[in-house]
């Protein structure tokens, strides 16, 4: 049996590691799935979040020529006063992103799902983050960094974004890209682990 990440992150390859995957008795390969990530009309958060982690993780089935593969996709929003934040596209819609979250409380929900040829699970994790009050000099020199541009509602938490955090409820490792703990549930019920 092998374990394929679908995912380009850097971020869920390290976290998938620390579950004690990537050793010597069990090892999993990486192969980033590519889909369309569009929110379709209608579409809520959590649903939208849900089926773009299934996606990533069929695409992968897909492309997998081991048809005895398991593939977990997962995926990242912010949500913002009921508005999504995905990644920023260039640094106006980071400083846009930052100044919406900046004194106010937002969720960041991370969907994973695993698919074999069998079945699919998957797991829906949403935790409350509270910013503190941010000045424009502050986004500007953090947009300066580099960091918000390859992260849903451009910060990252395990970064400098992390001195952004006043408080958290809910899974740190969620908001980084994995939750452990949900994730090791779900290889626990796919007996892989
Ligand atoms: C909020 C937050 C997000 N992020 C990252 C996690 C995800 O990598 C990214 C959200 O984008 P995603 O589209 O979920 O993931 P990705 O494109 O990076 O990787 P793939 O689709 O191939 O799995 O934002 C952080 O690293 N730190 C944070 O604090």
């Amino acid at each position: 049996m092998t374990l394929i990440l679908a995912s380009a992150s850097p971020r869920r390859r390290e976290l998938l590691a620390q579950l004690g995957l990537g050793n010597a008795a069990f090892q999993f390969s990486v192969q980033p799935a590519d889909i369309d990530e569009s929110l379709r009309a209608g579409e809520a958060p959590a649903p939208f979040v849900r089926r773009l982690a299934l996606e990533k993780a069929q695409a992968g089935l897909a492309a997998s020529a081991d048809a005895n593969a398991v593939v977990l996709g997962s995926d990242t929003i912010v949500v913002c006063n009921d508005t999504i934040l995905g990644k920023p596209a260039d640094s106006d819609e980071a400083f846009a992103m930052l100044s919406s979250l900046s004194g106010r409380t937002h969720q960041v929900m991370t969907a994973v799902a695993l698919c074999s040829a069998a079945r699919t699970e998957s797991v829906l994790v949403c935790t409350e983050v509270t910013f503190t009050a941010l000045t424009a000099a502050q986004i500007h020199a953090y947009i300066a960094s580099g960091e918000p541009m390859d992260k849903a509602g451009a910060y990252g938490i395990q970064g400098l974004g992390g001195s952004f955090v006043k408080q958290l409820q809910g899974s740190y490792s969620a908001v980084v890209g994995l939750p452990l703990v949900e994730t090791r549930e779900l290889l626990q019920k796919m007996h892989i682990i």
